[in-house]
């Protein structure tokens, strides 16, 4: 299409155009061109249809030899095709008007479209640097989003949880409905009970008062109570020390009463004696008076012959000289015998006396003896007295140091020195630890000696080499004992390698009284259970044991010994807490148990499974971390109450340093593991020691599944194992140092875990 002569760009369709060139006709109709109004073409546009026709047209006449109608209509087609060349020239003039026009507006065009690209250019970059930050927005967006979606998935069983309870209470509302319609209708009976109970309530009111009244009084008495225990505390001190003083009076008397009953010995030995010769002297005695008798009715008889004889006149003079004779020996043998009899009288009555002074002397010894066992009696009892004293004051100590230490939600720690062994190199004489023996420190203090210098250390309880398994266990029996009630507990052995972990954990395989804790507790929590059974208690549980092996989680009760590592899996054995405190490790072997001997065998078991490896310190040094976990889950349906707790018992692995270990090749690599997942304890202690806000739990997987029991709700004992070696000083004051912050770590006030619900089957981790 093209535009009007005068530049205007009226549209002129094809038709309009052809009509005024063939003079308004249609060229379909028409034999010839059509005619054109007026001169010149002005106003006059050609199709490229008219243009073709106009050239192709054909000149017609009637006649064939009329030549001036040919001429005419010749002229008239020459007029036409003047015009079409007049048109043609003025459209080409206006077409490169036009085209310099359009030029001229590409060249603007190109130019704004070259702005335009630059434009868009810098725009694209601005856009690409938006997109990015959408991007880093949109990962941020979906790790919060997935965090909500979780969120919402808890929130939905949350949702699920309460839908339900609402429906309960729903149908129980209805219930209560019916019954609140049946409460009505008793309502106008119990109005007149209202009175009476409105007389009551005054009365209750009254005994509320005298209730409250009471609690005041209750409360003086606390008060007075913590004064008393102060005073216990005070007196625990004096008996203490009149119990070391009644002992060394004791020792005295004892040793008096050796030295009385070895003088009655003697003294009665001299009185035996005494007898003895006595018995002989009477026995002479007798024999002599029986001579003495005899000699008498011999001389009487002789006499009496005599007389007979001087009667009878028949008798000659040399007889009676003879017996006359006879009777004067006689005579004289009868006086030496008198005189015999009154030397053994004599005699005799110097033995009765000095065996009546003997008699005398021992009747003083025994009455001394018995005055002496009626003082040692005494002071037995009062001994015993005392003793027993000590022993309640000391259970109260325990006791209000607990509920002290439970209020403050410390981490408790005991420390243990165990005693020297042969391997521990020729200085045994040297002495680096020492324990006070002041009433403060009595028990719960030590002191380390490095290079003259006297490092003194106080923790919950110290236990001597002296000390034996039972005696550390009735310690921490308590603690044990809440497992049971609901609490998660958690007990672990930190310590240089070879400084007594394993012994006070797990004991000496075989030796009954050697026994460590982790035996005595779980014979202690089956026995506890059978108690507890006759309360209507009924108690589920759960053992599984792992270790920490190179920042690795091994499955000690895995009878898959390939799948007894993650290594190859990440999501094996991930460790998971869920909003309440409890842990979970993903495909962990838990076993169900009934009873401590089952158990042992699950013991036995993991410690076949364990890495033990050598090292220059310890012949059978362990490498890795030992957890060991027992989860408790009680019903009591007459009391509608469930509990759960969890006993976690550990054997952390030696915290020697790299230096003291002579560790190279893969034990380096294992000491260096064990001294990160350490450190990073550590590191977590302190944080919570200084109330910091990022706590740094996800460090090592120690820390990490230790979680609860740093900073949650748990009760946490840490034993702190000593060596008395004077080669091993420096590593005992590192321990030392590191037990004394965590005794000072406060973390939250232990929570019982009870509802009166039914919790999951597969009980949590802690
Ligand atoms: N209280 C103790 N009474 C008697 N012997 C003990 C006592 N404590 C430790 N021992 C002995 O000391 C040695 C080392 O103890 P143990 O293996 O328990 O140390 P450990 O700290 O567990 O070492 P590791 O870090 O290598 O596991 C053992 O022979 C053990 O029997």
């Amino acid at each position: 299409m093209v535009g009007t002569a005068n530049g205007s760009r009226t549209p002129v369709t094809p038709r309009q155009a052809f009509s005024v060139v063939n003079g308004g006709q249609d060229p379909g109709t028409r034999s010839g061109p059509g005619s054109i109004a007026g001169s010149d073409c002005g106003g006059i546009e050609f199709t490229r249809e008219e243009v073709e026709a106009l050239l192709n047209m054909k000149i017609r006449t009637k006649d064939k030899f009329n030549l001036k109608e040919k001429c005419e209509i010749m002229m008239e087609y020459i007029k036409k095709l003047r015009m079409c060349v007049r048109w043609f020239q003025e459209f080409e003039g206006e077409l490169s008007l036009e085209h310099e026009k359009l030029k001229k507006m590409f060249e603007s065009a190109e130019k704004k479209s070259n702005d335009m690209e630059m434009l868009m250019n810098a725009k694209e970059e601005e856009l690409n640097s938006i997109i990015m930050e959408l991007q880093t927005n949109y990962a941020t967006l979906q790790e919060k989003f997935t965090k909500e979606e979780t969120d919402k998935l808890a929130a939905i069983q949350t949702l699920m949880t309460e839908k339900d309870a609402r429906l309960s209470a729903e149908r129980s509302q209805a219930s209560l409905t019916e019954d609140l319609e049946k409460a009505l209708r008793e309502s106008s009976s119990a109005n007149q009970k209202i009175i009476s109970l409105n007389d009551m309530y005054k009365r209750l009111q009254e005994y509320n008062t005298s209730l409250q009244q009471y609690n005041s009084k209750l409360q003086t008495e606390l008060n007075q109570t913590s004064e008393t225990l102060k005073n216990v505390e005070r007196e625990k001190a004096a008996l203490t020390e009149n119990l070391s003083n009644l002992r060394g009076y004791h020792d005295a008397q004892q040793e008096q009463l050796t030295n009385t009953k070895a003088s009655l010995e003697e003294t009665m030995k001299l009185k035996d004696g005494l007898v003895t010769e006595v018995g002989c002297l009477r026995g002479d005695l007798q024999q002599v008076r029986d001579d003495r008798d005899r000699q008498l009715a011999l001389v009487q008889d002789l006499t009496a012959e005599v007389l007979q004889y001087k009667e009878c006149t028949g008798k000659s003079a040399a007889e009676l000289g003879t017996l006359t004779s006879r009777s004067v020996e006689l005579e004289a043998t009868c006086t030496l015998q008198s005189e015999t009899i009154r030397r053994l009288q004599e005699e005799l009555a110097t033995a009765q006396k000095s065996l009546e002074i003997s008699d005398l002397s021992s009747v003083e010894t025994r009455i001394g003896y018995e005055e002496q066992k009626k003082v040692n009696s005494e002071l037995q009892i009062r001994l015993v007295e005392a003793e027993s004293k000590v022993i309640e004051g000391e259970a109260l100590r325990k006791k209000m140091h607990n509920t002290i230490l439970e209020l403050k939600g410390n981490i408790r720690v005991f420390c243990r020195v165990r005693p020297f062994l042969s391997d521990d190199g020729i200085d045994s004489v040297t002495k680096t630890i020492s324990f006070p023996t002041t009433t403060e420190a009595l028990g719960r203090g030590i002191e380390v000696v490095q290079q003259g210098q006297t490092h003194p250390f106080m923790f919950d309880k110290v236990f001597t080499p002296q000390s034996s398994q039972e005696e550390v266990f009735v310690e921490i029996s308590q603690l044990v004992q809440s497992a049971l009630d609901g609490y998660k507990v958690c007990i672990f052995a930190y310590g240089q390698t070879g400084s007594g972990k394993t012994h006070t954990m797990m004991g000496t395989p075989g030796s009954y009284d050697d026994k460590g804790l982790i035996p005595r507790s779980l014979e202690q929590i089956f026995d506890a259970r059978e108690k507890l059974k006759e309360q209507g208690w009924k108690y589920e549980m759960q053992v599984s044991m792992l270790e920490i092996y190179n920042e690795t989680i091994r499955d000690l009760l895995s009878s898959n010994k390939s799948c007894s590592t993650d290594s190859g899996n990440k999501q094996q054995y991930a460790i998971k807490h869920d909003s309440n405190g409890n842990t979970n490790v993903a495909d962990l072997t838990i076993v169900d148990v009934r009873s401590s001997k089952e158990v042992a065998f699950l013991l036995n078991r993991a410690a076949q499974s364990r890495s033990v490896g050598k090292t220059q310190m310890n012949e059978q040094s362990s490498r890795s971390h030992f957890v060991f976990t027992l989860r408790i889950s009680g019903v009591n349906e007459t009391m509608e109450q469930h509990v759960q707790g969890v006993l976690n018992l550990i054997d952390l692995a030696g915290s020697e340093r790299l230096s003291k270990s002579g560790s190279t090749g893969d034990r380096l690599k294992e000491t260096q593991a064990i001294n990160k997942s350490l450190s990073s304890l550590t590191d977590v202690i302190f944080a919570l020691a200084k109330k910091e806000e990022h706590i740094p739990y996800r460090n090592s997987k120690l820390t990490y599944l230790l979680q609860p029991c740093l900073g949650g709700d748990s009760k946490t004992l840490m034993v702190v194992n000593v060596s008395p070696a004077p080669s091993s000083v420096n590593e005992s004051l590192c321990s030392l140092r590191f037990a004394a912050r965590v005794n000072a770590c406060e973390i939250s006030i232990p929570r019982r875990q009870t509802s009166m619900r039914y919790l999951e089957p597969r009980l949590s981790y802690g």
